[in-house]
């Protein structure tokens, strides 16, 4: 472990019984990063949060959270440096959401000995931050699932940490506060927050995250979410035509750049060595055997389609 990164793990492990939740998980996540944990059901996101933000106890390994060592005697020092939107946020439903920050900001206060004044201050900066100011005295148990999604994260965000852990911060909320919440995340993003955010969400992951990490109780995979795009799949171009093509080995082989092509009829997914440079070429191979051409573009792989080819669609064992 280096040390200048924000969170690092190595060999990181969890237990419950024989089974393994994390098993054996190493991985970097650089200052300022947005970087994504995702997985299916079981895989161990939430008890990898857990472990970092010193609420669990590992089995085994090592970690560095916001520059300190992952160890008992450590805790309150982590717990100065991170913040964590957990997955069921705890706020009091009969309490406004102002009450609500204020508690938490006291409490902050009277745990790491922050002053009250400066509580305050950031009370108002965490409501101005989620736009929730002017609905700052209604009750936490009158809003909307969204609205509440917001009040947690401005609890989050509260302390002003420079590490945040954010567990499903969209899970059950609708299109338009699943939006709020990822312009209010990205938001952080530009103020250089570090973030690990887990998810089940696979755009949302491929929108926020500068990094993803694909988690089945051990890493499978960690990267740009366009690299991992390009170490699984072969670059290809798809093709759509007016009328079946009457010899596709001929037509597609004498263009230079391709190096296969799968499907039939009017439709073809046309493996090539640099899709930019070759579509041009097979264009016009396609107008000089008078095909009608209704598309021709780059094949587009989503996170999903990563997501499946690596983690699968079936539970953990
Ligand atoms: N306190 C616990 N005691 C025993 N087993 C546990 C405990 N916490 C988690 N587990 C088990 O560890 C495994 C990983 O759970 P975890 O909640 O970390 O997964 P997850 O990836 O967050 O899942 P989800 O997406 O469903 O939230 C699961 O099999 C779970 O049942």
């Amino acid at each position: 472990m280096t040390g200048d990164a924000a969170i690092e793990a190595a060999g990181l492990t969890k237990r419950f019984g024989e089974r393994a939740a994390v098993d054996d998980l190493t991985i970097e996540i650089g200052q300022g990063e947005v970087f994504g944990v995702l997985g299916p059901n079981g895989a161990g996101k939430t008890t990898t949060v857990r472990m970092l933000a010193t609420l669990l106890r590992p089995t085994a390994g090592r970690a560095r959270v916001a520059g300190v060592e992952l160890r008992p005697e450590n805790a309150v020092a982590i717990r100065e440096r991170i913040s964590v939107m957990p997955e069921s946020p705890g706020l009091y439903t009969r309490l406004s959401v102002e009450e609500n920050l204020r508690f938490h900001a006291r409490l902050y206060a009277r745990l790491y000995g922050r002053r009250g004044r400066d509580g305050l201050r950031r009370v108002e900066a965490a409501l101005e931050a989620v736009r929730l100011l002017d609905r700052r005295h209604e009750l936490v148990g009158a809003l909307s699932k969204g609205l509440r999604q917001r009040a947690a994260l401005a609890r989050a965000l509260l302390p002003g940490a420079p590490v945040l852990f954010l567990d499903e911060p969209t899970q059950g909320l609708d299109p338009a506060a699943t939006h709020e919440v990822r312009e209010l995340i990205a938001g952080l993003r530009s103020r250089g927050t570090t973030i690990l955010l887990t998810t089940h969400r696979l755009e949302e992951a491929e929108r926020l995250c500068d990094r993803v990490a694909f988690l089945r109780s051990r890493l499978i995979a960690v990267g740009r979410p366009a690299e991992l795009r390009r170490r699984l799949f072969t670059p290809s171009i798809d093709v759509e035509l007016l009328d079946p093509v009457r010899a596709p080995d001929t037509l597609f082989g004498q263009v230079a750049g391709v190096t296969g092509w799968t499907g039939g009829g009017d439709r073809y997914q046309v493996a090539v060595t640099n899709p930019r440079r070759v579509a041009p070429l097979l264009a016009g191979a396609l107008v000089s055997a008078h095909a009608g051409i209704v598309r021709l573009a780059e094949s587009e792989h989503t996170l999903e389609d990563v997501y499946l080819e690596l983690v699968g669609e079936e539970e953990p064992a």
